[in-house]
C-alpha cells in the first residue's frame, strides 16, 4: 500500500479566487487521498517558521505578508510517488515557466502570487506535516483503492 504523504496548501490568493475546489478536484482525481485538511489563517511567527529555509532571500518579508494576507487551506495528500508527482501537478515554481495543464500554469501569473504550496520532498514533508498538523492525520483507506493500485 503507497504510505508516501506531501503537504499542499492553497496560499491566500487561491482561497480568495475561488480556486478551492478545482485543486482538490485535480488531485482526488489523479488518484491520491485527502488524508488532514483546514482552513486556518496563520500568525507571522507560524508563517516563517514554515518558511524558515528561506529566511535569507530577499522577498522572505513579502512571502510571509502574503501568506498571512488570509486564510489558506493546508492539507495532508496520500499516495505513491505523491511528493514528485504533486509537485509536477503544480508546475513550476514562477507561473511564467509552469506547463499549461499544471495548476500554476492554468490558474496564475506572478511568482509572489502562485496559488499553492507542495512540499519538494518527502522529508520536508514530514517537518512540514508535523508542524501543520501536530495532532495527526486521519488513517483511512477509500473503497476505490483496489481500482487506481494494483497493490
Ligand atoms: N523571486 C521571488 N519573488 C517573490 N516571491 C518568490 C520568489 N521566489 C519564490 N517566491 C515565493 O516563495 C515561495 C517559496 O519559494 P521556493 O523557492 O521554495 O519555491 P517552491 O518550492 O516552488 O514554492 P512552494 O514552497 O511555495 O511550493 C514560492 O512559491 C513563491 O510564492
Amino acid at each position: 500500500m503507497a504510505t508516501e504523504l506531501t503537504f499542499i496548501m492553497i496560499k491566500p490568493d487561491g482561497v480568495q479566487r475561488g480556486l478551492i475546489g478545482d485543486i482538490i478536484s485535480r488531485f482526488e482525481k489523479k488518484g491520491f487521498f485527502l488524508k488532514a485538511m483546514k482552513l486556518i489563517q496563520v500568525e507571522r511567527s507560524f508563517a516563517e517558521k514554515h518558511y524558515s529555509d528561506l529566511s535569507t532571500k530577499p522577498f522572505f518579508g513579502a512571502l510571509v505578508e502574503y501568506i498571512i494576507s488570509g486564510p489558506v487551506v493546508a492539507m495532508v495528500w496520500q499516495g505513491k510517488g505523491v511528493v514528485a508527482t504533486g509537485r509536477k501537478i503544480i508546475g513550476a515554481t514562477n507561473p511564467a515557466q509552469s506547463e499549461p495543464g499544471t495548476i500554476r500554469g492554468d490558474f496564475c501569473i506572478e511568482v509572489s502570487r502562485n496559488v499553492i504550496h507542495g512540499s519538494d520532498a518527502v522529508e520536508s514533508a514530514q517537518k512540514e506535516i508535523a508542524l501543520w498538523f501536530p495532532d495527526g492525520v486521519t488513517e483511512w483507506r477509500s473503497s476505490v483503492h483496489p481500482w487506481i493500485y494494483e497493490n
